[in-house]
C-alpha cells in the first residue's frame, strides 16, 4: 500500500489539487453585459406575436388590479366603515371580491404564458445548441473534454430556463409594482411614505448581498458534490485497475478530503441560509412598526385618516416581495451572464470542415483514390503527415502499417474529411474531396472503427445504423455475411437484445463483427477498417477474417493493420514512419526487400512464438 488513507488525505489537502474541475467552465457569475442580454432577447423574438403579448397583458392587468385593491380597502374604511354606510360598504366588498377574482385569473394567464414562453425559448436553445454541437468538427472535440461539453448542454441551458420562465417577465411586474406602490403611497401621504421607506436599503441589502452569499455557498456545495460524483464514477469504473495497482488508499484519501470540504461548505451554506428569513421578517416588522408608530402620530395630528394607515399597511405587505425578488433576479442575471457567455462562445464555434458554397455531390463509379502530396498537422509545428502520395486502384485493398503514432489513423481521418489537409489533395475518382459535399463523401464510405461504438437500442437497430431504411431481413442478411449471425442468435433476445452500457456485455470481437454488418449494410464504395488491437480468440479471429473478406470484396478498401497476418493478401502495403511513407509494395515484395516491414513481421512472429 502507498501509505494510510489519512496520510494521503493530508497530502491532498495541502496540495489542494482538484480533479474533475474544468477551470473555464467554473465561472459562477459574470458582470451584467447588455450585449449578451440583447442576444438572449433574440430568443424571445419568435414568440413576440404569440405568448409574449398575452404574458405581458395579463401581467399588466394583474399588477394594476393588485395596486387598486388596497386603495379601495383604505377608502372603504374611511368612507363606508366609519360612517357605517352599508350600501357603499356592500358595493365596495363586491367590487373588491370581483377584483380579487380577476387578479387570480390574470395571474393564472401570466404564469401559464410566461412558463410556456420560457419553456419554448429553452426548447429552441437546446435544439440549436445540440444541432450545432453535432455538426462541429473533430478538432473542436480534440480541445474539449466530454464533461465540459455536457455541462454546457445541460447546466448552462437550465440556468437560462429559470431566467426565461420566471426572471424576465417578473422583472417588469416587480418594477411596475414598486413604482406603482411608491407613487400611490406618496400620493396618500409623503411623510408617512418617507418614514416607511427607511427600511428599504436594509431590505435591498438583504436581498442582494446576503442572498448572493447564500447562493454562492450552495454553488460551492454543488461543485463539491459534482466533483464527488465524478470521483465515485471514475473509482467505480476503474475499480479493477485500482485494485490491481493497490491504489485503494490513494482513492480513499482523496475522497476523504473532498467529503470534508463538501461538509464544510454545506455547514457554511446552511448557516447563511438560516440568517435570511428572520432578518427579512425583522426588517419587515421594523417597517410596519414605523408605519404604525409614525402613522398614529400623524393620525393624532389630524394629518391622515385610519383608512390611509390601513391602505399603507396593505401596500407595504405587497412591497417587500418585489424588492426581495428583484434582488434574487439580479443575482440570477449575473449567473445567466456566465452561462450565456459559455453558450454563445459555443455557438460562435464554427465547424472547421465545411462544404464549399458550390460543393457537388460525389459520384463514385470505380472507386479510385489518390493522395497527392498530402501534408497535415493537428497542431502547428507538430506535423503528422509529410508529403503523403498514394494511388489506389478501384477495388484494391491497401493496408496501412507502422509503429504507433506513425500516422495511419491520420490518413483515414483525412480521407473521411474529419480534418482538412494542410496542403495537397485527396481525390476520389478524380474529384477533389474538398469540392464535394461532406455528406455525399461520407455516404460513399463506411468506417469500421477499432472500438465500435454501440448506441443504446437493440442489436438490430445498431446494425441498421448503417442504412436506416434497411429491412429486418437485410439486416440479418448482412449479419450472416460477416458471420455475426450465429453469436447474435445465441443472445437472450437474439437481434432484439438490448445493447446495454455501450455493448460491454459483448466481446471486442463481437462488437467488431456487428460493426462489419453495419458497414456492409451501408453498401459503401470505399471501405475503411481500423482493425481491433485487442487480442481475440482464434474462432472469433477466423470469423473476423472471413467477415473482412466479405466486406472488402469488390470495393476499394483501406485497412489500418495491427495484426500483420490479416493483410498479407493486400494489393498494397504502405509502411509509415513518423508521417512518411517509408516502404510500399505487396507482402512478398516487401519481405524480399528486407526493410521495415520485414522487420515488423519478424518482431511480430517472435512475439507470437514467444522466442
Ligand atoms: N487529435 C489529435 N490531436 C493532436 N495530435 C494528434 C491527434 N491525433 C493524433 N495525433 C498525433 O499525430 C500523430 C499520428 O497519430 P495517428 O493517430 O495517425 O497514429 P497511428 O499510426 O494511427 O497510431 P496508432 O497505431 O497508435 O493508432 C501522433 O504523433 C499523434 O500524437
Amino acid at each position: 500500500m502507498n501509505g494510510s488513507a489519512e496520510a494521503i488525505e493530508n497530502q491532498h489537502t495541502s496540495k489542494k489539487r482538484d480533479r474533475f474541475v474544468y477551470p473555464n467552465d467554473n465561472a459562477i457569475e459574470k458582470p451584467f453585459n447588455w450585449s449578451i442580454m440583447v442576444k438572449l432577447l433574440q430568443f424571445i423574438k419568435p414568440y413576440r406575436r404569440t405568448y409574449l403579448p398575452i404574458a405581458i397583458i395579463s401581467l399588466l392587468l394583474s399588477t394594476a388590479v393588485k395596486l387598486v385593491i388596497p386603495f379601495l380597502i383604505g377608502y372603504g374604511v374611511d368612507y363606508a366603515l366609519r360612517p357605517k354606510d352599508v350600501d357603499l360598504l356592500t358595493t365596495l366588498v363586491i367590487t373588491i371580491a370581483i377584483l380579487y377574482l380577476l387578479q387570480g385569473i390574470f395571474n393564472m394567464f401570466r404564469i401559464r404564458y410566461t412558463t410556456t414562453l420560457g419553456q419554448s425559448v429553452v426548447l429552441d436553445l437546446r435544439k440549436k445548441l445540440f444541432s450545432h454541437v453535432e455538426n462541429l468538427s473533430f478538432r473542436f472535440f480534440d480541445k474539449r473534454s466530454e464533461g465540459s461539453v455536457i455541462v454546457r448542454l445541460n447546466n448552462d441551458v437550465n440556468s437560462l430556463q429559470d431566467l426565461f420562465t420566471n426572471g424576465l417577465i417578473n422583472i417588469i411586474m416587480d418594477m411596475i409594482m414598486l413604482v406603482g406602490i411608491i407613487t400611490i403611497l406618496f400620493f396618500l401621504n409623503v411623510k408617512l411614505t418617507i418614514a416607511v421607506m427607511v427600511v428599504v436599503p436594509i431590505m435591498a441589502f438583504l436581498s442582494t448581498k446576503v442572498r448572493r452569499k447564500i447562493r454562492r455557498g450552495w454553488q460551492r456545495v454543488r461543485l463539491y458534490q459534482s466533483v464527488m460524483n465524478s470521483h465515485y464514477n471514475e473509482c467505480i469504473q476503474g475499480i479493477r485497475e485500482t485494485q490491481t495497482f493497490v491504489q485503494e488508499n490513494e482513492n480513499i484519501g482523496y475522497f476523504k478530503g473532498l467529503n470534508m470540504r463538501n461538509t464544510k461548505a454545506l455547514r457554511q451554506a446552511t448557516k447563511m441560509s438560516a440568517i435570511l428569513p428572520p432578518a427579512v421578517e425583522v426588517t419587515g416588522a421594523i417597517g410596519t412598526a414605523a408605519l404604525f408608530w409614525y402613522g398614529a402620530h400623524l393620525l393624532q395630528a389630524g394629518e391622515i385618516s385610519i383608512g390611509i394607515i390601513v391602505a399603507f399597511a396593505s401596500y407595504i405587505g405587497n412591497f417587500w416581495q418585489p424588492i426581495s425578488r428583484l434582488g434574487q433576479i439580479y443575482n440570477q442575471l449575473l449567473k445567466v451572464m456566465a452561462s450565456s457567455e459559455r453558450i454563445f462562445e459555443f455557438l460562435a464555434e464554427k465547424p472547421q470542415v465545411t462544404d464549399k458554397k458550390d460543393a457537388k455531390e460525389l459520384q463514385v463509379n470505380q472507386g479510385k483514390v489518390t493522395f497527392d502530396q498530402v501534408k497535415f498537422a493537428y497542431e502547428k509545428d507538430r506535423v503528422a503527415l509529410t508529403d503523403f502520395s498514394l494511388e489506389v486502384n478501384p477495388g484494391d485493398t491497401v493496408a496501412l502499417v507502422g509503429h504507433t503514432g506513425s500516422g495511419k489513423s491520420t490518413v483515414i481521418n483525412l480521407l473521411c474529411r474529419f480534418y482538412d489537409t494542410t496542403s495537397g489533395k485527396i481525390l476520389i475518382d478524380d474529384q477533389d474531396i474538398k469540392d464535394v459535399t461532406i455528406a455525399s463523401l461520407r455516404k460513399n464510405m463506411s468506417l469500421v472503427m477499432q472500438d465500435t461504438f454501440l448506441f443504446s437500442g437493440t442489436i438490430m437497430e445498431n446494425i441498421r445504423y448503417g442504412r436506416l431504411d434497411a429491412t429486418d431481413e437485410e439486416v440479418i442478411e448482412a449479419a450472416k455475411a460477416v458471420h455475426a449471425d450465429s453469436f447474435i442468435k445465441q443472445l437472450a433476445n437474439g437481434y432484439h437484445t438490448e445493447v446495454e452500457e455501450r455493448g460491454r456485455m459483448l466481446s471486442v470481437g463481437q462488437r467488431q463483427l456487428i460493426s462489419f454488418a453495419r458497414a456492409l449494410l451501408a453498401e459503401p464504395k470505399i471501405l475503411i477498417l481500423d482493425e481491433a488491437t485487442s487480442s481475440i480468440d482464434t474462432e472469433t479471429e477466423m470469423k473476423i477474417q472471413d467477415g473482412m473478406k466479405t466486406l472488402i470484396n469488390n470495393r476499394t478498401s483501406f485497412i489500418v493493420a495491427h495484426r500483420l497476418s490479416t493483410i498479407q493478401n493486400a494489393d498494397k502495403i504502405v509502411v509509415l514512419n513518423q508521417g512518411e511513407i517509408v516502404e510500399i509494395g505487396n507482402h512478398d515484395s516487401l519481405l524480399e526487400r528486407d526493410g521495415v516491414y520485414a522487420n515488423l513481421i519478424k518482431v511480430q512472429n517472435r512475439f507470437l512464438t514467444g522466442e
